[in-house]
């Protein structure tokens, strides 16, 4: 049995069946990418494991938990954390502060951004936090305000606030959109030495394959709101089925 364990999930909006029998099992410790064409699918199925939208009909159960008619910060207190496509971050404040105040929001079950000056005074806080900055490389950006750091540089303050509430399962939205390459491969890296650091299970979108075939351990293909195939990286590469599914945007 998965981690993360999805069971005929249907979505519909209106007229469009958006989810149409999804089945997917995460296995603990593992990143598992899903892919897929333009409209897929992919958003909605994440947006299913964190509360933001409810299936008409299926199960999401987290490490025996059903993720499904909870609210999202339950489920992020179940250790379900999520790294958005924009990074959703305090910009006026420090980085380490921004981390400081994602840690105390996992522990009171509340992020506001009000909670600052409080926030400040607790030395559990602030060792933890410091201590998830070195994992991610930013120790030396602490003190920067975080409006003026790199976009590459946000989402990896991003990541460090979602690893501070130590996670089991942490869900990436394209962690690499837009981001040129030097910078993807530095991603690529610290998501490969996370994973080595922390027992951490990773689900990831992604529309770059080559951060996909860099990371991914187990791929589920979607198309048109159903997953088409689940494999291994190897045996997903030029699988017909992935091909019909890609064709004219030929990217696997
Ligand atoms: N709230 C909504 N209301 C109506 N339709 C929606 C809604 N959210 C998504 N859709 C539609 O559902 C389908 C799947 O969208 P989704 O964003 O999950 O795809 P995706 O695979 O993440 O696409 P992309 O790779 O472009 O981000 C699309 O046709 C989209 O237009």
């Amino acid at each position: 049995m998965g981690i993360l364990e999805v069971q005929n999930v249907n979505k519909r909006f209106g007229g469009l069946q958006a989810l149409d029998n999804v089945n997917l099992d995460v296995e603990e410790g593992s990143i598992h990418a899903i892919i897929g064409p333009n409209g897929a699918g992919k958003s909605t199925l994440l947006n299913c494991f964190v509360g933001r939208l409810v299936p008409d009909t299926g199960t999401v159960m987290f490490n025996g938990n059903s993720l499904l008619g909870i609210k999202p910060h339950e489920i992020n207190q179940l250790g379900v954390s999520r790294v958005f496509q924009t990074p959703e971050i305090f910009t006026d404040l420090s980085v380490l502060e921004n981390v400081m105040i994602a840690t105390f929001a996992h522990r009171d079950g509340a992020f506001k951004l009000n909670a600052i000056d409080p926030v400040r005074k607790e030395v559990d806080i602030r060792d933890h936090a410091e201590a998830t900055l070195l994992d991610v490389g930013l120790q030396d950006k602490r003190n920067m305000v975080a409006s003026s750091m790199s976009r590459g540089d946000k989402r990896r303050l991003e990541m460090a606030m979602c690893l501070s509430q130590d996670p089991k399962l942490l869900l990436l939205d394209e962690p690499t959109a837009g981001m040129a390459r030097a910078d993807t491969n530095r991603t690529i890296d610290l998501l490969k030495e996370l994973a080595e650091k922390r027992k951490l299970t990773k689900v990831i979108i992604e529309h770059d394959m080559h951060v996909v075939f860099s990371l991914a351990q187990k791929i589920s293909v979607l198309a048109q709101g159903h997953v088409i195939v689940e494999d291994t990286p190897e045996n997903i590469k030029g699988h017909p089925k992935v091909r019909e599914a890609y064709l004219g945007e030929a990217q696997v």
